[in-house]
């Protein structure tokens, strides 16, 4: 198992990431959030683009998972969908590359297969994890030589609108853990420390929490709903 994992046993990721259109859009504001996370005890962090991942790199030591999303006309993968966003990546040494392993079609028509097989051949010691929407690509994920599988786009393709990894007891997440031998990482929606130690306790290796933790917005929101 790669090393960046054996740190991440069991342990809480904090994504830290804001979008253009977000209100803490800065790599500075997001490098001070994984101090934060740090502070409070996160094994890892998970950020976005190359500016934010370099700042964080310089406030803190923990292992970082990358990603790079972008908008393709060609495509609704937007999650490190190209070699061009991996070659960023590498360029500020990410630690583990995480990518939308989906079977929704990529840009310029190259399949996923391809870009794993590029990626082993030009960067052989990266980490790769696989963001899934089924287990259906948890299992191709696998198949195709990712390190672990993650959660992250359940609810976020097209044909899996609606479903969300905690509901019914995690039971997306079970069949995931029980159709896989790679570490599965529990990834989106994980809002609440609650359903982070359930997620554990339903078979995930580590828990990614992003927007309970790092979006102010989405926090406020929730108390804002609950007045109402
Ligand atoms: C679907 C998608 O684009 N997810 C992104 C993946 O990096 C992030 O916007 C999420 O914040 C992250 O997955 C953590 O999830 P949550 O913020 O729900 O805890």
């Amino acid at each position: 198992m790669h090393n960046i994992l054996l740190k991440l046993k069991g342990k809480l990721v904090v994504s830290c990431q804001a979008l253009e259109t977000e209100p803490l859009h800065s790599s500075y504001i997001m490098g001070r959030m994984a101090v934060a996370a740090k502070v409070g005890g996160a094994a890892g962090i998970r950020a976005n683009s190359k500016q934010d991942i370099q700042e964080i790199k310089a406030n803190v030591d923990l292992p970082v998972i990358g990603i790079v999303k972008r908008d393709y006309p060609d495509s609704k993968v937007y999650i490190t969908a190209t070699m061009k966003e991996i070659d960023e990546l590498m360029e500020v040494k990410t630690d583990m590359i995480a990518m939308d392993a989906t079977k929704q079609a990529r840009p310029d028509g190259v399949t996923l297969s391809e870009l794993v097989r590029t990626i082993r051949a030009t960067y052989p010691n990266v980490a790769l994890m696989a963001d899934v929407s089924t287990v259906e690509e948890a299992i191709e994920a696998e198949v195709l030589g990712f390190d672990c599988i993650s959660t992250t786009l359940v609810g976020y393709t097209d044909y899996t609108t609606g479903a969300v990894t905690a509901a019914n007891d995690f039971s997306i997440l079970k069949e995931m853990v029980a159709a896989v031998e790679k570490p599965v990482i529990a990834e989106g929606k994980m809002d609440t420390p609650a359903l982070a130690k359930g997620a554990l306790a339903a078979g995930a290796f580590s828990v990614v929490v992003g927007g309970a933790i790092t979006r102010p917005q989405q926090i406020t929101k929730s108390f804002v709903d609950q007045l109402r």
